[in-house]
Order: C-alpha cells, then structure tokens, then sequence
C-alpha cells in the first residue's frame, strides 16, 4: 500500500518555495526543454476547456522529467472577473505522481507555485535581457502575477524607480500601500510606461493595453497575461519591431494572441475602372499584408547557448505557462518539506 499523499496550503507552499532556490531549477529546466530530448522531458502544450458560460478556463498541465523522476500536473482555471471582484482570476491545485508506481504523493496549493514560478522565469528573461542601465521598472496590473513580479524584481534588481498602472487607480494605491518602499501610481499605460527599461504587463486584458509608440527602445518587456489565442496585451507595431522570445514555441503558436494575431492586418487598395460600356467596376488588391510577429528564440535556446540574447534590442519575453515550470517547483516544495519531517 502506498502512503497517503502530503497535503501542503498556500501558506505552506509560498514558505517553502523561495526564489533563490527556484530559479536556478527553472533556468535549467527550461535549457533542457529546448532541446527537446523526449527521452529526458515530456510536455505537451496544456489542455483547455472553456468555460465560455462563466467567462472562464479550466487548463491542465501534466509534464514528465525522466532524469529527475519528476511526475506531475497542474490543474488550473482562470477567469476574466468583473471589475471589482474579490474572487482570484487564478486558481490552481499541483499533483506530484510516483513516476515508477504512479500514486499521488503530493496534493499542493497551485496559485503561490503559479504566481512565483511565473515571477521567476519573467526575471530570467529580464536577466537575459534587460537594457545594461535599467533604473525604470513599470508594472501594468495590480494582482497576484503583478505582486509576485514586484516582489522578484526588486529582490533580483536595482530600480531607481517602480511604477504600477491599473484600470481603476484605487487599485493601483492599495498595491502600493502594502508595500515598503516608494511605488509612483500612474493613471494612464501611456504615463507608466514612458521611459521605462522595464515593463511587465500582467493583466487580464484581452485587447492590447501596450503600444509600440510608447516604448522606449531597447526596453524590455515580460508579457505575462492574454493567454488566449484571440487576447492580446500587446500591439502589433510592438510585437513586430521587438525581437521576441517565448517560453514554448508549441505554446506560443497555439496560445498567444500577441503572436498570432499580430498577423492579421489587411487594409485594402481600391479603384474603379470603367470597362464594359456603361458599367464601373470596383476591384480590390491588398495593399499592406503584414506577417505575423516572428518567434526569435525560446527563453530555453537562449539559457543552452543555441541562441543569443538581443540586450541591445527592444526585447519581449512572451510567457503562456508550462507545466515543467510547475513541475520543478512542486518538487522543491516537497524536497523542502521532506527535509522538515
Ligand atoms: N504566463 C503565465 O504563466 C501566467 C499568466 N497568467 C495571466 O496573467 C494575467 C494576470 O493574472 P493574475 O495576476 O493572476 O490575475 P489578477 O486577477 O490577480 O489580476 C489581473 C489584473 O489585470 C487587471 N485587468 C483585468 N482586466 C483588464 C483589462 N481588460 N484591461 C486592463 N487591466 C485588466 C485587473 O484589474 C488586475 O489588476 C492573467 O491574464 C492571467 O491569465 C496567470 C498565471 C500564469
Ligand atoms: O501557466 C499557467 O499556469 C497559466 N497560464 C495562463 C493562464 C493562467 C494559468
């Protein structure tokens, strides 16, 4: 008989699982994903039903880390909430398998592993990209991804100046006023983000909030939320003049707007030629057909040494999720608990 599996809270999984010891394990994860050695690593892109009565998601997220015996999935749901409503966006419950027997040996709280795990890759692609002299950090987005993005970043890097931006700015201020140090409350995208080396967008818009015209160049940009192929954060000008990295490229072709949308811009040329006698016929030739914005390189490629990294590019780092992310923190929360008992 198999033990029961260890149940661990929110409380317990945002003690367990620090940044300091998380990192390095997603840094190394995420290489090897793109290598894609299906031997070593199995993660299929996630599974999604909607929900479309209730505005919402449910996702799940199973990976398979051979070498690490890591055998595990998230199971997710995530909402686009009224204005004003109390209840999480995203909510999420990671199982840890036996990978030889195949019972659960832990059941643990997945919104602190989601919140942090997607902090923590953002702040490597900042690491990786982010302008030499970076003094301005900009934060669109008051939640739980916002809060976690604040926390890493200013443990990781030295601003000289954070500022947030929210729809409604009373949000804005009761963010700021749970922190320590000095956070400016800006009322538009446009205030927040002009100057900024960089920018984290994590927000549940679905149309984008970011424009190009905005973006101080060579700035960087980690893109956290529109994780829905027909969402967006960001604008097509953006998205074609930076050079982007995704955490998946089967993620990112499947699930983000930014990308996939960023394509689909016709505007037609039209005439009149006077033909046939007495009639006037109207043709139409496409006069602009943008391609969608290109994928440079997985977060992946960059940290193996198969790609480099454009520092000296406006860069933005594309993140959708991945259940190996999941995976290598789930493992590190239990590793930590086991060491307690
Ligand atoms: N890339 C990844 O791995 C992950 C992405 N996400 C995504 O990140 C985003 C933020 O997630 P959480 O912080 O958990 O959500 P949250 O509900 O805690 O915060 C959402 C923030 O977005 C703002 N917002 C909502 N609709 C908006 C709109 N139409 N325009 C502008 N702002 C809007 C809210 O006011 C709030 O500040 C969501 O889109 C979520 O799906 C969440 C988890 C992981
Ligand atoms: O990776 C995740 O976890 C999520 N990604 C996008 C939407 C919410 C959860």
């Amino acid at each position: 008989m198999s033990e029961s599996p260890v149940l661990l809270n929110k409380h317990e999984v945002e003690r367990l699982l620090t940044y300091d010891d998380l990192i390095p394990r997603l840094e190394s994860v995420m290489g090897k994903f793109s290598k894609r050695d299906s031997s070593e690593i199995i993660q299929p892109v996630r599974s999604v039903v909607p929900i479309q009565q209730h505005s919402g998601f449910l996702g799940v997220m199973p990976a398979y880390l051979a070498n690490e015996g890591i055998l595990c999935t998230k199971i997710v749901t995530f909402y686009q909430r009224a204005e004003g409503s109390s209840l999480p966006s995203t909510q999420a419950t990671v199982l840890l398998f036996h990978p030889e027997h195949g019972h659960v040996t832990a059941i643990m709280d997945g919104e602190a592993i989601t919140a942090k795990r997607t902090a923590a890759v953002s702040a490597i692609s900042a690491k990786l990209f982010k302008p030499a002299l970076s003094e301005v950090l900009c934060i669109l987005g008051s939640g739980q991804q916002a809060r976690s993005h604040y926390d890493v970043f200013t443990k990781l890097f030295k601003f000289k100046e954070v500022r947030v931006w929210s729809r409604r700015k009373e949000m804005a201020q009761r963010f700021v006023n749970d922190l320590q140090d000095p956070v400016t409350v800006c009322s538009s995208v446009k205030e927040a983000v002009i100057g900024a080396d960089v920018i984290v967008t994590a927000t549940g818009a679905s149309q984008p909030i970011l424009f190009g015209e905005w973006v101080k160049p060579g700035a960087h940009i980690a893109a956290v939320g529109a994780c829905r192929p027909d969402w967006r954060e960001l604008d097509d000008v953006l998205m074609r003049e930076a050079v982007v990295y995704v955490d998946s490229r089967e993620g990112a072709t499947a699930e983000s707007g930014d990308i996939i949308l960023s394509g689909v811009c016709i505007t037609f040329h039209q005439y009149n030629i006077a033909d046939l006698g007495h009639h006037r016929h109207t043709y139409s030739t496409p006069k602009s057909l943008f391609s969608q914005a290109e994928v440079f390189a997985e977060l992946g490629e960059v940290l193996n040494g198969s790609f480099p990294a454009r520092r000296e590019k406006t860069t933005v780092f594309k993140s959708l999720g991945m259940g190996i992310q999941d995976a290598v923190s789930a493992k590190l929360v239990l590793e930590k608990w086991n060491s307690e008992h």
